[in-house]
Protein backbone atom coordinates (compact mmCIF):
# COMPACT_ATOMS: atom_id res chain seq x y z
CA UNK A 1 0.00 0.00 0.00
CA UNK A 2 2.79 2.25 0.99
CA UNK A 3 4.67 1.46 -2.27
CA UNK A 4 1.50 1.91 -4.33
CA UNK A 5 0.96 5.31 -2.73
CA UNK A 6 4.59 6.22 -3.42
CA UNK A 7 4.38 5.16 -7.08
CA UNK A 8 1.19 7.05 -7.46
CA UNK A 9 2.62 10.16 -5.92
CA UNK A 10 5.80 9.92 -8.10
CA UNK A 11 3.58 9.60 -11.18
CA UNK A 12 1.44 12.44 -9.91
CA UNK A 13 4.46 14.72 -9.53
CA UNK A 14 5.65 13.95 -13.06
CA UNK A 15 2.21 14.60 -14.47
CA UNK A 16 2.06 17.90 -12.61
CA UNK A 17 5.48 18.83 -14.01
CA UNK A 18 4.32 17.96 -17.53
CA UNK A 19 1.18 20.02 -17.10
CA UNK A 20 3.23 22.96 -15.84
CA UNK A 21 5.72 22.65 -18.70
CA UNK A 22 2.81 22.44 -21.15
CA UNK A 23 1.22 25.54 -19.63
CA UNK A 24 4.50 27.41 -19.80
CA UNK A 25 4.95 26.47 -23.43
CA UNK A 26 1.38 27.48 -24.21
CA UNK A 27 1.86 30.80 -22.42
CA UNK A 28 5.10 31.34 -24.33
CA UNK A 29 3.51 30.71 -27.65
CA UNK A 30 0.47 32.79 -26.66
CA UNK A 31 2.81 35.75 -25.87
CA UNK A 32 4.56 35.20 -29.17
CA UNK A 33 1.15 35.52 -30.81
CA UNK A 34 0.40 38.79 -28.95
CA UNK A 35 3.87 40.28 -29.42
CA UNK A 36 3.05 42.00 -32.72
CA UNK A 37 -0.19 43.74 -31.66
CA UNK A 38 1.27 44.69 -28.25
CA UNK A 39 4.31 46.29 -29.91
CA UNK A 40 2.01 48.15 -32.27
CA UNK A 41 -0.07 49.32 -29.34
CA UNK A 42 3.05 50.56 -27.50
CA UNK A 43 4.21 52.44 -30.58
CA UNK A 44 0.75 53.99 -30.95
CA UNK A 45 0.77 55.06 -27.26
CA UNK A 46 4.22 56.61 -27.70
CA UNK A 47 3.20 58.47 -30.87
CA UNK A 48 -0.03 59.78 -29.27
CA UNK A 49 1.86 60.71 -26.08
CA UNK A 50 4.44 62.68 -27.97
CA UNK A 51 1.75 64.41 -30.06
CA UNK A 52 -0.09 65.43 -26.85
CA UNK A 53 3.19 66.60 -25.32
CA UNK A 54 4.02 68.65 -28.39
CA UNK A 55 0.56 70.22 -28.27
CA UNK A 56 0.84 71.05 -24.55
CA UNK A 57 4.33 72.52 -24.86
CA UNK A 58 3.33 74.54 -27.90
CA UNK A 59 0.35 76.19 -26.22
CA UNK A 60 2.20 79.51 -25.90
CA UNK A 61 3.10 79.25 -29.55
CA UNK A 62 -0.27 78.29 -30.96
CA UNK A 63 -0.11 80.99 -33.57
CA UNK A 64 -2.68 80.66 -36.31
CA UNK A 65 -1.86 83.63 -38.51
CA UNK A 66 0.80 86.31 -38.70
CA UNK A 67 -0.81 89.64 -39.58
CA UNK A 68 2.49 91.44 -40.01
CA UNK A 69 5.95 89.90 -39.74
CA UNK A 70 9.07 91.63 -38.48
CA UNK A 71 10.85 91.44 -41.82
CA UNK A 72 8.31 93.33 -43.88
CA UNK A 73 7.81 97.09 -43.96
CA UNK A 74 4.22 98.30 -44.03
CA UNK A 75 4.32 101.56 -45.96
CA UNK A 76 3.04 104.05 -46.98
CA UNK A 77 -0.48 103.11 -45.84
CA UNK A 78 -1.35 101.23 -42.66
CA UNK A 79 -2.46 97.62 -43.06
CA UNK A 80 -5.98 97.65 -41.67
CA UNK A 81 -8.01 94.70 -40.35
CA UNK A 82 -11.63 95.52 -39.56
CA UNK A 83 -13.46 93.62 -36.82
CA UNK A 84 -16.98 93.99 -35.51
CA UNK A 85 -17.23 96.35 -32.50
CA UNK A 86 -18.06 94.67 -29.19
CA UNK A 87 -20.86 95.89 -26.94
CA UNK A 88 -18.37 97.41 -24.48
CA UNK A 89 -18.90 100.89 -25.84
CA UNK A 90 -22.63 100.75 -25.09
CA UNK A 91 -21.90 100.80 -21.37
CA UNK A 92 -20.06 104.10 -21.71
CA UNK A 93 -21.10 107.58 -22.70
CA UNK A 94 -20.77 108.01 -26.46
CA UNK A 95 -18.75 110.82 -27.95
CA UNK A 96 -19.79 111.47 -31.57
CA UNK A 97 -16.79 111.75 -33.87
CA UNK A 98 -14.64 109.69 -31.51
CA UNK A 99 -16.36 106.66 -29.92
CA UNK A 100 -15.58 103.65 -32.15
CA UNK A 101 -18.21 102.92 -34.76
CA UNK A 102 -15.75 101.12 -36.92
CA UNK A 103 -13.51 98.79 -34.92
CA UNK A 104 -10.38 96.94 -35.82
CA UNK A 105 -6.64 96.99 -35.81
CA UNK A 106 -3.95 98.45 -38.00
CA UNK A 107 -0.19 98.37 -38.36
CA UNK A 108 2.11 100.91 -39.98
CA UNK A 109 5.86 101.28 -40.36
CA UNK A 110 5.74 104.74 -41.88
CA UNK A 111 4.58 106.90 -38.97
CA UNK A 112 7.75 106.65 -36.87
CA UNK A 113 11.25 106.20 -38.31
CA UNK A 114 13.69 103.59 -37.05
CA UNK A 115 16.01 106.44 -36.06
CA UNK A 116 13.32 107.99 -33.88
CA UNK A 117 12.62 104.59 -32.37
CA UNK A 118 16.31 104.22 -31.59
CA UNK A 119 16.45 107.56 -29.78
CA UNK A 120 13.34 106.67 -27.79
CA UNK A 121 14.77 103.27 -26.99
CA UNK A 122 17.97 104.81 -25.59
CA UNK A 123 15.86 107.09 -23.43
CA UNK A 124 13.81 104.09 -22.28
CA UNK A 125 16.98 102.16 -21.44
CA UNK A 126 18.29 105.04 -19.34
CA UNK A 127 14.98 105.80 -17.65
CA UNK A 128 14.13 102.18 -16.82
CA UNK A 129 17.67 101.44 -15.62
CA UNK A 130 16.97 103.93 -12.84
CA UNK A 131 13.49 102.78 -12.00
CA UNK A 132 13.03 99.23 -13.35
CA UNK A 133 11.75 96.21 -11.44
CA UNK A 134 13.72 93.04 -10.82
CA UNK A 135 11.09 90.85 -12.45
CA UNK A 136 10.62 90.25 -16.17
CA UNK A 137 8.58 93.39 -16.88
CA UNK A 138 9.26 97.02 -16.05
CA UNK A 139 7.19 100.02 -16.92
CA UNK A 140 8.02 103.66 -16.80
CA UNK A 141 4.90 105.77 -16.55
CA UNK A 142 5.38 108.89 -18.61
CA UNK A 143 2.98 110.86 -16.44
CA UNK A 144 4.16 109.94 -13.01
CA UNK A 145 5.56 113.45 -12.68
CA UNK A 146 8.62 112.01 -10.99
CA UNK A 147 10.61 111.66 -14.13
CA UNK A 148 12.90 114.01 -15.94
CA UNK A 149 13.35 112.64 -19.45
CA UNK A 150 14.89 115.80 -20.90
CA UNK A 151 13.97 118.14 -23.73
CA UNK A 152 14.89 115.69 -26.50
CA UNK A 153 12.39 113.16 -25.25
CA UNK A 154 9.58 115.66 -24.78
CA UNK A 155 10.00 116.97 -28.33
CA UNK A 156 10.18 113.57 -30.03
CA UNK A 157 7.39 112.19 -27.91
CA UNK A 158 5.01 115.09 -28.64
CA UNK A 159 5.72 114.78 -32.33
CA UNK A 160 5.38 111.03 -32.50
CA UNK A 161 2.19 110.92 -30.48
CA UNK A 162 0.67 113.62 -32.76
CA UNK A 163 1.43 111.48 -35.83
CA UNK A 164 0.05 108.33 -34.20
CA UNK A 165 -3.11 110.24 -33.24
CA UNK A 166 -3.52 111.44 -36.84
CA UNK A 167 -3.09 107.87 -38.17
CA UNK A 168 -5.71 106.56 -35.73
CA UNK A 169 -8.15 109.33 -36.68
CA UNK A 170 -7.70 108.74 -40.38
CA UNK A 171 -7.97 104.95 -40.15
CA UNK A 172 -11.10 104.94 -37.99
CA UNK A 173 -12.72 108.01 -39.59
CA UNK A 174 -12.52 110.22 -36.47
CA UNK A 175 -12.05 113.88 -35.77
CA UNK A 176 -8.46 113.92 -34.51
CA UNK A 177 -9.14 116.90 -32.23
CA UNK A 178 -11.70 114.83 -30.31
CA UNK A 179 -9.10 112.22 -29.30
CA UNK A 180 -7.20 112.84 -26.08
CA UNK A 181 -4.10 111.29 -24.65
CA UNK A 182 -4.97 109.31 -21.51
CA UNK A 183 -3.14 107.33 -18.88
CA UNK A 184 -1.40 105.08 -18.38
CA UNK A 185 0.97 105.91 -21.23
CA UNK A 186 4.25 104.18 -20.58
CA UNK A 187 7.54 102.71 -21.69
CA UNK A 188 7.77 98.97 -21.17
CA UNK A 189 10.81 96.75 -20.99
CA UNK A 190 10.32 93.01 -21.01
CA UNK A 191 12.96 90.31 -20.66
CA UNK A 192 12.98 86.63 -19.76
CA UNK A 193 13.76 87.12 -16.05
CA UNK A 194 11.24 85.23 -13.92
CA UNK A 195 8.32 87.31 -12.67
CA UNK A 196 8.78 88.49 -9.07
CA UNK A 197 5.38 90.10 -8.57
CA UNK A 198 1.99 89.93 -10.28
CA UNK A 199 2.86 93.17 -12.08
CA UNK A 200 5.62 91.30 -13.89
CA UNK A 201 3.05 88.94 -15.43
CA UNK A 202 2.56 90.85 -18.64
CA UNK A 203 1.45 87.83 -20.68
CA UNK A 204 -2.16 87.50 -19.44
CA UNK A 205 -4.95 87.95 -22.01
CA UNK A 206 -6.78 91.23 -21.44
CA UNK A 207 -9.04 93.89 -22.90
CA UNK A 208 -7.56 97.36 -22.56
CA UNK A 209 -10.92 99.09 -22.06
CA UNK A 210 -11.64 96.74 -19.15
CA UNK A 211 -8.12 96.84 -17.69
CA UNK A 212 -7.56 100.58 -18.02
CA UNK A 213 -11.10 102.02 -18.11
CA UNK A 214 -10.60 105.21 -20.05
CA UNK A 215 -8.97 103.71 -23.17
CA UNK A 216 -10.86 103.91 -26.48
CA UNK A 217 -7.89 103.43 -28.79
CA UNK A 218 -4.61 101.78 -27.86
CA UNK A 219 -1.40 102.28 -29.76
CA UNK A 220 1.89 100.50 -29.35
CA UNK A 221 5.13 101.86 -30.66
CA UNK A 222 7.79 99.17 -30.80
CA UNK A 223 11.37 100.13 -30.10
CA UNK A 224 13.10 96.81 -30.78
CA UNK A 225 13.06 93.99 -33.30
CA UNK A 226 11.45 90.60 -32.84
CA UNK A 227 13.94 87.87 -33.76
CA UNK A 228 17.17 89.86 -33.37
CA UNK A 229 16.73 91.90 -30.15
CA UNK A 230 14.49 89.30 -28.50
CA UNK A 231 12.59 86.08 -29.12
CA UNK A 232 9.05 85.33 -27.96
CA UNK A 233 7.23 88.60 -27.18
CA UNK A 234 4.95 88.68 -30.20
CA UNK A 235 1.67 90.55 -29.80
CA UNK A 236 -1.30 88.19 -30.10
CA UNK A 237 -4.91 89.12 -30.92
CA UNK A 238 -6.97 86.27 -29.49
CA UNK A 239 -9.92 85.96 -31.84
CA UNK A 240 -12.63 83.33 -31.44
CA UNK A 241 -11.51 81.55 -34.57
CA UNK A 242 -7.78 81.67 -33.80
CA UNK A 243 -4.82 83.80 -32.87
CA UNK A 244 -3.39 86.58 -35.02
CA UNK A 245 0.02 88.04 -34.32
CA UNK A 246 1.92 91.20 -34.92
CA UNK A 247 5.69 90.83 -34.78
CA UNK A 248 7.35 93.87 -33.20
CA UNK A 249 9.76 95.88 -35.33
CA UNK A 250 11.56 99.07 -34.23
CA UNK A 251 9.48 102.04 -35.40
CA UNK A 252 6.37 99.92 -36.00
CA UNK A 253 3.09 101.33 -34.71
CA UNK A 254 0.23 98.96 -34.05
CA UNK A 255 -3.11 100.50 -33.05
CA UNK A 256 -6.57 99.18 -32.36
CA UNK A 257 -9.93 99.96 -30.79
CA UNK A 258 -9.64 99.09 -27.09
CA UNK A 259 -12.84 97.02 -26.54
CA UNK A 260 -13.20 93.25 -26.23
CA UNK A 261 -13.20 92.88 -30.01
CA UNK A 262 -9.46 93.17 -29.47
CA UNK A 263 -8.73 90.72 -26.66
CA UNK A 264 -4.96 90.31 -26.66
CA UNK A 265 -1.82 89.20 -24.89
CA UNK A 266 1.92 89.37 -25.29
CA UNK A 267 3.83 86.10 -25.65
CA UNK A 268 6.46 85.48 -23.00
CA UNK A 269 9.85 86.80 -23.99
CA UNK A 270 12.22 83.84 -24.15
CA UNK A 271 15.48 85.66 -24.85
CA UNK A 272 16.74 89.27 -25.05
CA UNK A 273 14.97 92.50 -24.18
CA UNK A 274 11.87 94.01 -25.74
CA UNK A 275 11.12 97.74 -25.53
CA UNK A 276 7.82 99.41 -26.44
CA UNK A 277 5.71 102.45 -25.63
CA UNK A 278 1.99 102.15 -24.98
CA UNK A 279 0.32 105.39 -26.06
CA UNK A 280 -3.35 105.43 -25.17
CA UNK A 281 -6.24 107.64 -26.25
CA UNK A 282 -9.67 108.39 -24.85
CA UNK A 283 -12.75 110.10 -26.20
CA UNK A 284 -13.70 111.39 -22.76
CA UNK A 285 -12.22 114.85 -22.13
CA UNK A 286 -12.53 114.20 -18.38
CA UNK A 287 -9.85 111.50 -18.73
CA UNK A 288 -7.51 113.58 -20.86
CA UNK A 289 -3.95 114.15 -19.70
CA UNK A 290 -1.41 116.55 -21.09
CA UNK A 291 1.83 115.58 -22.82
CA UNK A 292 4.69 114.97 -20.42
CA UNK A 293 6.39 118.25 -19.62
CA UNK A 294 10.00 119.00 -19.00
CA UNK A 295 10.66 118.84 -15.28
O1 LIG B 1 3.58 95.72 -25.54
C1 LIG B 1 2.68 95.21 -26.17
O2 LIG B 1 2.83 94.68 -27.29
C2 LIG B 1 1.27 95.19 -25.60
C3 LIG B 1 1.13 95.80 -24.26
C4 LIG B 1 -0.27 95.81 -23.79
O3 LIG B 1 -1.05 94.94 -24.06
C5 LIG B 1 -0.74 96.92 -22.98
O4 LIG B 1 0.04 97.82 -22.67
O5 LIG B 1 -1.93 96.93 -22.62
FE1 LIG C 1 -3.05 95.68 -23.68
Amino acid sequence: MVRMRNTKSVNGTEIEKKIKRGNALRQGSAWRGYRGPVTLLLVAVCVCGSAVWQYVTSLDGDIAETLVSQGERVSPHPRVFTVQCSEDYENHKRYPGCTPQKCGRAVTDSVVTREEAQVLRRLAERGIALAGSEGGASILDLHSGALSMGKQFVNIYRDVRGRIQAAIAETFGLDSTLLYLTKPTFFSRINSTAAKTQHDEYWHPHVDKVTYGSFDYTSLLYLSDYGSDFTGGRFVFMDQNGNRTVEPRAGRVSFFSSGSENLHRVERVTWGTRYAITVSFTCDPAHAISDPTLL
